[in-house]
């Protein structure tokens, strides 16, 4: 693995095995991320995103779900590459939290309410770090202090009903980066809050990826997030990836046709009110994961289609040029009937 690159997915395929037939959640989704880069990983619910960051810390839960091929590859600390996909379950647990943490969605189901957050920081500390309980509470009332927790000493001995949404996000922050590790992954670390304190966590986590040089997985819906966190972009559709590429490229001239979809059913935050166009929806719902369309499995909703060919295979990624990866059949067609010269 090139000497830059910190975790390499490769063709990876998680299925669930369930009663009414196998879901292939992720089904051959290849990506990379280098060091303190960020790549966001969108698309929408059900698409495969949350999957795919549980297999990297192979918390996928068996039964009924496995990885059934592909590699992680991923450098630790110590600059040996691993397949996490063949880690055992005692040499995953010191990649957890020691080089890969993550922060979720909803604080509270990862945060045990029995425990002060003092406990909770300071016992992975000593967890990964070998400190003492009281060389980990200072350890912890700095990480408080370090996510912009007021009075960090004090709120040591909070509880977490004691604290606000906004606080308990700064909280796992501070957990997950108590370790120092060389990749974050957050899963819609700010859906649940609202827009002011979304704005701060995402300027924290910034902040904080600046100062100790991590690399950050990033999975969200917005794509307003997007465009203002990730060096580059992985869109997902039913367990694949559609369209790879850095963020400008794809914001700019995205090549897939859900992209531009995707993009068409949010406001642009970077056009001005008189150059916004109008939002149209994508059409049709995703489709069920026991009964993936033919060929392309965006095909139904696509406007583009033609019989015959999307319905047929299921397309390649190919590398439009410089990176950009597009997995679609007619995406020089589409660009050419858009004007749009290569
Ligand atoms: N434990 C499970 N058993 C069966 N199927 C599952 C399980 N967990 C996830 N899946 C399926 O895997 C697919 C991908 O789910 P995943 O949670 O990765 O989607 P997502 O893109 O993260 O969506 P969201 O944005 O809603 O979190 C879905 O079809 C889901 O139903």
């Amino acid at each position: 693995m090139d000497d830059k690159r910190l975790l390499e997915v490769k063709d990876l395929k998680v299925h669930f095995f369930t009663d009414d037939g196998v879901v292939k959640a992720v089904d051959g989704v290849s990506f990379h991320i280098d060091k303190g880069e960020t790549l966001a990983v969108v698309g929408e619910s059900g698409s495969g995103k949350s999957v795919t960051s549980l297999a990297i810390m192979r918390l996928i839960p068996n039964p009924p779900g496995r990885i059934v091929g592909g590699e992680i590859l991923f450098r630790g600390k110590d600059g040996q590459v691993k397949d996490l996909a063949k880690q055992d379950e005692a040499s995953m647990r010191k990649i957890r939290g020691n080089d890969i943490a993550m922060i979720f969605q909803e604080p509270m189901t990862s945060l045990n309410p029995v425990y002060t957050v003092g406990d909770q920081i300071a016992e992975a500390i000593v967890l990964h770090q070998g400190k003492s309980k009281k060389e980990a509470l200072e350890l912890s009332a700095e990480m408080l202090d370090l996510v912009g927790i007021p009075e960090p000493r004090k709120r040591l001995s909070n509880y977490p009903h004691q604290m606000s949404g906004g606080m308990r996000q700064r909280v796992m922050i501070a957990m997950a980066l108590s370790c120092n590790p060389s990749l974050l992954i957050a899963d819609e670390p700010t859906t649940a809050l609202d827009v002011t304190i979304q704005a701060q966590i995402l300027e924290l986590m910034y902040k904080l990826q600046e100062e100790i040089g991590m690399s950050i997985l990033f999975i969200t819906h917005n794509l307003g997030v997007v465009a203002e966190m990730a060096d580059r972009v992985v869109v997902m559709y039913a367990g694949r990836a559609v369209e790879e590429a850095d963020v400008t490229p794809t914001f700019k001239r995205p090549k897939h046709p859900y992209t531009m979809g995707l993009l068409n059913s949010v406001p642009r935050l970077d056009l001005a009110a008189e150059h916004q166009q109008r939002l149209e929806a994508i059409p049709g719902n995703v489709p069920n994961p026991l009964r993936l369309p033919s060929g392309c499995a965006f095909h139904p909703r696509c406007k583009y289609f033609q019989a015959g060919r999307c319905d047929t295979d299921i397309p390649l990624l190919q590398d439009t040029g410089g990176g950009h990866m597009v997995r679609c059949v007619r995406w020089a067609e589409i660009q050419a009937e858009q004007g749009v010269t290569a």
